[in-house]
């Protein structure tokens, strides 16, 4: 069985190829993976110059104890650019063998592109990963449309991702003229399953790896210990895909968005507001975070106090998801740096927090507000990584701030009316970021912090 993967970043190769490294060797499986580069760069070329292989080293705490595991992942046998080589693309698409489809472009990937639907029949030009996906599924039925039911699964982070991404498909097919005998095909032959992953994926080890003795890895893969997969659709997958072979985390359910609300909301949210208040006072990853004096219990006390109460769980399932998120933050074998979850917070802000917000509604959030105000606060120096026309929006606000035209409780609230609306912030909510954007802007952003966290001077840094 082969799976066509569109993706070669380090989630998708620290996670799924992970899971079909391992059902080959420890349950007899018969996974092979061609890699699709999915935008126009030589990611898939330089992995396929080192053979397909590259290693996943999974550390974390598991059981109370430390635990530690390499796996060489071998079952990518290879790979391809569809700008440069559309021919091998095509015939891909005609390899019965292919049963699988999975997906990681982020959650830029899974868009609608005018461009790509103004193309017609001149598929090679296609840009967009759902452009490709239709250019590959038009192919299959043109040539073994009985070749059998194939699964698609994307795992980009964003809501009902498999139902979105069918949408896209059909919309593509429509523009294309592809005609109702496709649409009917793909309704009967084309299963696209919602799913939710759940994996720290920092990036590289901080140490070399070698994949054989005296033989380097140029992309090895560090990974949690942790890791779940929750799909929503038919079982019938794992006649294919024998995910339940093994001790895998994977499961099914009928209704993803519980889940979903309790990965966000918790590991997303809470990542994302210590990504700005842990740097706006100088701390650098995530496991300094959750222990430092201040961070710590503002932290805690922000899902305990404004995040679990929303959460539509038994509090049990709840208890257990936020204590293995603490033990997963304080993994001593992994170094995530709040850096890298800053970016492109614009969108991750409104995306992971707003939810709660919206929940709290009148009730207010104040100790959520203040992940808000950090990162205001750090719009006002240079050296973020995040959406040019954000930044220049938000820094022409700061600007009528210096000259006295705005106070800093009308930028906040122009903000998040603006380059931040992509969710309706409660008005209680947009006034606490306000008096918290100014509070750092006159005490500092320990101060502040220890204020909302209410954390006393004497006990705190
Ligand atoms: N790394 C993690 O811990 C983790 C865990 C769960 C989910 N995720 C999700 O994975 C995404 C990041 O992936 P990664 O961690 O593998 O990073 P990465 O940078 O290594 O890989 C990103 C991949 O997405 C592709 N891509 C980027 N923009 C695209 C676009 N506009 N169209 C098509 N393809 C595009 C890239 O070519 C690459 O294959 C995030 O969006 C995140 O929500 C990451
Ligand atoms: O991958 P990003 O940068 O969008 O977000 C950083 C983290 O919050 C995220 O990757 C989590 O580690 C992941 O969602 C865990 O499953």
């Amino acid at each position: 069985m082969r799976v066509v993967q569109f993706g070669e970043g380090v989630f998708l190769r620290g996670f799924a190829d992970w899971m079909f490294q391992r059902l080959n060797a420890e349950a007899g499986a018969d996974i092979r993976v061609t890699l699709v580069q999915p935008r126009n760069s030589d990611g898939v070329a330089r992995l396929m110059a080192q053979g397909g292989r590259w290693t996943v080293v999974q550390q974390g705490l598991h059981d109370g104890a430390e635990q530690s595991r390499r796996t060489v992942i071998e079952c990518v046998d290879s790979g391809l650019n569809t700008h440069t080589n559309p021919h091998g693309f095509a015939a891909l698409a005609r390899d019965p063998q292919v049963r699988v489809v999975v997906s990681n472009t982020t959650e830029a990937g899974i868009a609608w592109s005018e461009e790509d639907a103004g193309l017609g029949d001149r598929r090679a030009e296609v840009r967009s990963f759902p452009g490709k996906l239709t250019w590959f599924l038009a192919e299959r039925f043109a040539t073994i449309p009985a070749a059998g039911t194939l699964f698609v699964l994307p795992v980009e982070l964003i809501a009902d991702n498999g139902s979105t991404l069918a949408a896209l498909v059909r919309r593509m097919a429509d523009a294309w003229g592809l005609g109702p005998e496709f649409q009917a095909w793909l309704a009967d032959q084309v299963i696209f399953l919602d799913t939710l992953v759940d994996r720290i994926v920092p990036g590289r080890p901080s140490r070399p790896v070698e994949l054989a003795p005296g033989v380097p890895d140029a992309f090895p893969v560090q990974v949690e210990w942790f890791h779940s997969w929750y799909l929503r659709g038919p079982r019938e997958l794992l006649d294919v895909l024998p995910l339940d072979a093994l001790d895998l985390n994977v499961r099914f359910v009928s209704d993803l968005r519980p889940y979903r609300d309790l990965k966000v909301r918790v590991l997303n949210a809470l990542h994302s507001a210590m990504a700005a208040a842990g740097t706006a006072i100088g701390v650098e990853s995530v496991a300094e975070a959750v222990d430092h004096d201040v961070l710590g219990p503002w932290l805690r006390r922000l899902l305990d106090e404004e995040i679990a109460p929303t959460l539509d769980l038994p509090a049990d399932e709840v208890a257990d998801f936020t204590a293995a998120t603490w033990d997963r933050y304080r993994n001593p074998f992994i170094h995530h740096r709040l850096e890298s979850i800053l970016l492109n917070s614009s969108a991750k802000i409104p995306a992971r927090l707003g939810d709660i917000a919206l929940d709290r509604g009148e009730e207010g959030s104040p100790l959520l507000a203040f992940g808000v105000a950090a990162w205001l606060h750090l719009t006002r120096g240079a050296g973020l990584s995040d959406s040019p026309e954000v930044l220049a929006a938000v820094a022409g606000l700061w600007e009528r701030v210096a000259s006295g035209d705005l106070t800093v409780e009308e930028l906040a609230a122009r903000v998040l009316a603006g380059p931040m609306g992509a969710v309706a912030w409660p008005q209680p909510f947009v006034a606490e970021v306000g008096s918290h954007l100014a509070r750092i802007g006159t005490a500092g952003p320990l101060t502040a912090l220890r204020a909302v966290a209410a954390v006393e001077a004497t006990a705190a840094r």
